[in-house]
């Protein structure tokens, strides 16, 4: 195999402070994370959350020191990773694809084509796969392929989800073991998963994968750790209005504080690298909360970042995937059983999936109309005179 290319897949994080409104907007702006049920609506809404939210995420990544590091992180993965590679024998190129900030998915698109690598493999960042995740990468590749001709000639093949490997598995037992053994007593201490959070529908209507994924996960790493400790799954990070997936982390906490734990660690199991879910969401918010549950001894696993049996796993990953065959994104994309990915397929008549979808959507819009009509005193309501 002549000189290869992999493109690691991140969702991409604001730089400095005022990088959180554009980055809020593209965030939003992704029907992967907004279903909405006319694309034209897409923009308008994407802008009005984002310019709601901004002030609040400001004050986040003040906190956290003005900016994500998960550019700075990721690009550090990269070169460890290229440097595993080479002592393997491997010589690569490796390429950062963000989804919604700098170094966009497309500018490493444009810089690959222009270099001459004879093999790309696309490496999504997250373990498990989700659609609003490597879902929503993979979609925005697949149009990029359709665009492009010098595209179309290359030969590749993708990851969709790593969750199972064993390298990475170990990788997390380990940061782990590193953490339990800050307490006098480590196989008494709660393990606490804490996974990034998805709306319900995504897992019930849409048949996304990753609640099966990141269950499956947590089993495997307690596998893999084989102490004795008790533990708990839960969902972080939670956005809007609708229902996510539950437990709510900031709920088990407390229930947990409430039962009489004392000494907990949390494990961040969805991400790969510090961000601010974990330096803000869960160092700051989630470990007030749970000292005044209680809780009075809080660790926190660090993110694998450059932890090199993590990095080693990464590369013998890229290693096996270009032994196997080919996987291409239009296989990734379907082969998730009955994965929906947006716009939802054709329209069903009755009480069927796609009328309770399509009943959520129109409350949702109603809902939305509603705030705007609130936040700008102008609308039907106040037309009719139902408001004033
Ligand atoms: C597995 C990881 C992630 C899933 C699943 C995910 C789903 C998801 N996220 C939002 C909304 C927001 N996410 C934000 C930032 C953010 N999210 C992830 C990972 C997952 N998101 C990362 C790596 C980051 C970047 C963090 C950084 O350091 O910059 C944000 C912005 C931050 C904030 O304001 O809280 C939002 C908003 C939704 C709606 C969603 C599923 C539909
Ligand atoms: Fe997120």
């Amino acid at each position: 195999m002549g000189r290869i290319g992999v493109l690691l897949l991140n969702l991409g994080g604001p730089d400095k402070l005022e990088d959180v409104g554009p980055f809020l907007y593209n965030l939003f702006s992704d029907p992967e994370i907004i279903r909405l049920p006319f694309r034209w609506m897409q923009k308008p809404l994407a802008w009005f959350i984002a310019t709601r939210r901004q002030k609040t995420s400001q004050e986040n990544y003040k906190q956290i020191g003005g900016g994500s590091p998960l550019r700075r992180i990721t690009e550090e993965q990269g070169e460890a990773i290229k440097c595993q590679l080479g002592k393997l024998g491997q010589e690569a190129n490796i390429y950062v694809g963000m989804r919604y900030w700098h170094p966009y998915t497309e500018e490493a698109i444009a810089q690959l084509t222009q270099d001459n690598i004879d093999k790309l493999v696309i490496l999504p960042l997250y373990p498990q796969f989700s659609i609003s995740t490597s879902g929503s990468s993979f979609r925005l590749l697949e149009q990029l392929w359709k665009e492009n001709r010098k595209l179309q000639g290359l030969e590749y093949t993708v990851i969709p989800s790593w969750y199972k490997a064993s390298g990475y598995l170990q990788a997390m037992s380990e940061l782990i073991i590193g953490e339990l053994e800050k307490f006098p007593d480590p196989d008494h201490v709660h393990i606490f998963f804490s996974a990034h959070g998805v709306p319900k529908s995504y897992v019930k209507e849409a048949g996304d994968p990753y609640q099966q994924e990141i269950e499956e996960c947590t089993y495997l790493i307690m596998q893999t750790l084989n102490r004795p400790n008790p533990h708990t799954l839960a969902y972080q990070s939670r956005v809007g209005p609708v229902e996510w997936l539950q437990p709510y982390t900031e709920d088990a906490l407390k229930e947990l504080g409430a039962k009489g734990v004392k000494n907990l660690v949390v494990v961040p199991i969805s991400f790969v690298s510090e961000h601010i879910e974990t330096l803000q969401e869960i160092d700051i918010e989630y470990r007030e909360i749970a000292e005044e549950a209680g809780i009075h001894n809080f660790g926190r696993v660090p993110a694998p970042n450059t932890n090199p049996v993590f990095i080693q796993a990464l590369s013998d990953l890229i290693i096996d995937a270009l032994k196997q065959p080919n996987l291409k994104l239009s296989q990734v994309t379907q082969m998730k059983k009955r994965v929906r990915m947006y716009p939802q397929e054709r329209w069903e008549w009755g009480i069927t999936t796609s009328a309770e979808v399509w009943n959520g959507r129109i409350a949702m819009l109603g809902f939305i109309g509603l705030m705007i009509e609130l936040v700008t005193g102008k609308g039907l309501l106040h037309v009719i005179g139902l408001l004033h």
